[in-house]
């Protein structure tokens, strides 16, 4: 049969939980979080997509077929045009603007998921990469999925973070998450069980510094 993505997953179940299911996660569905922390963690996250961008578009540089380079490229389009877009719009709404953007620095936690996810997709192949990515494209979309089927979860206006919950719910980026888990499943099917304990570490890593990101919007930290 051979490997597919649900058994990363299923191999470091406690840190995919703690991602999916964190206390940001959950006051953000409940409309009960701080304002400060979701403008904290707003602001990183700018930072924070930039480089994912560039990480997809060092997967596109590392893929071999037309196949590869087209799947880099769904990530980017999720990365830039559906996410960003909507994050500059969004971050206007809650009082930053775009000139503040740029002028960011860098909290400790963007720096170490970011640079994590570059240096493993420098010094490994295409999966590493794409498997140091996946927290990130294929989590959001399951953290809408779980939110929605939660009782505390609000939805509409009474929610100030409903469009968060959207845009991860929207079609758009669910089929992208989608064609990600299928790419990854062609993939997986095919490598050994050693193989497949390496590309764990690096999924059960990036899923840590996942759960390190929602934390420091909760503390705030810089
Ligand atoms: C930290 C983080 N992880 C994942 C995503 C969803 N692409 C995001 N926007 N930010």
């Amino acid at each position: 049969m051979g490997y597919q993505f649900s058994d990363l997953t299923r191999a470091c179940p406690r840190n995919w939980r703690a991602y999916i299911e964190h206390d940001f996660v959950r006051q953000l569905g409940a409309g009960t979080l701080e304002d400060g922390a979701f403008r904290h963690y707003l602001k990183q996250d700018y930072l924070f997509l930039i480089h994912f961008g560039r990480a997809y578009a060092l997967a596109a540089y590392k893929s071999p077929t037309l196949a590869d380079l087209r799947q880099a490229l769904e990530g980017m389009k999720a990365i830039i045009d559906i996410e960003l877009g909507l994050h500059i719009d969004y971050c206007r709404q809650w009082g930053v603007s775009e000139q503040e953007l740029a002028a960011l620095p860098e909290a400790r936690a963007t720096l170490a998921y970011t640079r994590y996810v570059l240096d493993t997709g420098s010094r490994g192949d295409l999966l590493d990469l794409h498997v140091a990515l996946s927290p990130c494209l294929v989590g959001y979309g399951e953290i809408a999925n779980w939110l929605n089927a939660q009782p505390f979860t609000r939805r509409g206006a009474d929610n100030p973070f409903d469009a968060w919950i959207a845009m991860y719910e929207s079609d758009e980026f669910q089929q992208a998450m989608q064609a990600e888990v299928a790419w990854l499943n062609e993939r997986l099917s095919e490598v050994s069980p050693a193989r497949f304990a390496e590309l764990t570490t690096i999924f059960n890593d990036a899923t840590r510094l996942e759960i390190d990101f929602w934390q420091m919007g909760l503390d705030r930290a810089e």
